[in-house]
Formats: structure tokens, sequence, C-alpha cells
């Protein structure tokens, strides 16, 4: 079985009755989300937040309950992918571009798993280009301040325009190399008028499940 998806269906288990569930997005989650849903059709009664309008699409197809912050504060668990995971369990994500919701999901939940193939872990932060959501307008600006500090920003795109995200915004994909200080990094990026959000997700993983190609798994939980 492919690593993401036994990474992604170990993670659903952990889902039980009654809870509201974080539902992410990319190719990793896209597996939770179909367990998820196979649990759901069995009798398991969740309610559930998108964090894109890819996965609230997947989700309405396989029949999983969804929700708004209209109708709930705090999230139980939240399952979602990312392009990187340190030691530290300090992530970049937002490849496919969710990350600004992903952030506010995550953020609002009482447990945060991670869902990756093992190539994903990494000794320092840095490899994978860090997506930052910019807005449109003076978007020019926005990169020349990014460049300041010390990236090369590229802004992204598909198929020769600007990618758009959920949000309407553009997202630019900056090499900084490795990281030295993630949490110092988010902070600086987004004092940036303009930026919207980053990939960095800094303290916010509890469980980091990664699928081997072997078929194994690895299983990891930060203490804290
Ligand atoms: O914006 C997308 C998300 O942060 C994804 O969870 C992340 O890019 C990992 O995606 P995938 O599971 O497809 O490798």
């Amino acid at each position: 079985m492919d690593a993401k998806r036994i990474a992604a269906e170990r993670a659903a288990d952990y889902i039980q009755d009654g809870m509201v569930v974080g539902l992410g997005t990319g190719s990793t989650a896209y597996w939770a989300i179909q367990r998820i849903g196979q649990r759901v059709q069995e009798g398991l009664r969740i309610r559930a937040i998108a964090t894109s309008n890819a996965s609230e699409k997947q989700a309405k197809e396989l029949g999983i309950p969804l929700i708004s912050f209209a109708d709930v504060q705090e999230i139980d668990l939240t399952i979602d992918g990312a392009d990187e995971v340190d030691p530290n369990f300090q992530l970049i994500k937002g490849g496919g571009g969710a990350l600004l919701r992903e952030k506010i999901v995550a953020s609002s939940s009482s447990k945060f798993i991670v869902i990756v193939d093992d190539s994903k872990l990494v000794g320092r932060l840095g490899r994978f280009p860090l997506p930052i959501e910019i807005v449109r307008f003076g978007y020019e600006a926005t990169i020349h301040k990014l460049r300041e500090l010390g990236c090369e920003p590229v802004l992204r795109e598909v198929e020769g325009k600007a990618y758009i995200t959920d949000n309407g915004n553009y997202i630019v994909d900056a090499y900084f190399g490795a990281i030295a200080d993630p949490k110092e990094l988010e902070s600086k990026l987004n004092m940036i008028p303009g930026v919207v959000e980053n990939g960095l997700f800094v303290d916010m993983a509890d469980r980091v499940i990664a699928g081997k190609r072997d078929g194994g798994i690895l299983e990891l939980e930060r203490q804290r």
C-alpha cells in the first residue's frame, strides 16, 4: 500500500464518535478523508470542517457531515499532511496552496495529527520552498520585501497563470535554504504588509505518523 495511505488510515483510527474533525488537504489527507468517509458510512458519528474547497467536495461526496466555525469554536482532532517535518515537530505546509485555512483549523484543534510518507522527515526545514500566501494588491512590493529577508521568492504559477488560492490570494514559494529558527521566521514573515500567512507550522503538531515504503509505520508523539 502507498506510504501516504498507510499513515492516513492509521490516523483515521484516532477518530471517535461525537468528535469534531478537521479535514486536511493534499494527496495524503485525501486518503484520510476516504477512510473517514468509509467509517461514517459504517456508522461513525462526527462533524467535520474542511481546509479547502477540494476537501470539502470530497467530504460531501462521501457523506461526511460538514459544519463551519459558526457552529463550533473548538475542533477535537485535525488530520493533515505536510511537506516537511523536522525532529522538533515543526512543519512546512502549503505545497497544495491550502496553508491559510489549514493553519486556522490546526490552531483551533485540541489535537493535530500530521500524516506523511517518511521522505518528508528532514533534519532541518527549508529544502522545500516555503509557501507564503500574499494578497494580490501590491504583490510586487510584498515580494520585494520577502526578498529582503534573504530568500529567493517565486510567484506560484499554474499553466502560465498566477495560482489563486481558495481565498483569492497569490502564493509565493520562497527558497530560504536551511531554516535556523522557524518560529522567528514565521513571525518576521507575518509582519510584512501583504503577507496573509506562511506555511511554517510551529509548535502545532502533536503526533506525526509516517508511512514507509516497505509498509511499515513510524509514529511519534510530541512531549510537551
Ligand atoms: O496546501 C497543502 C497542504 O499543506 C498539504 O497538506 C501539503 O502540501 C502536503 O501535501 P501532500 O500530502 O499532497 O504531499
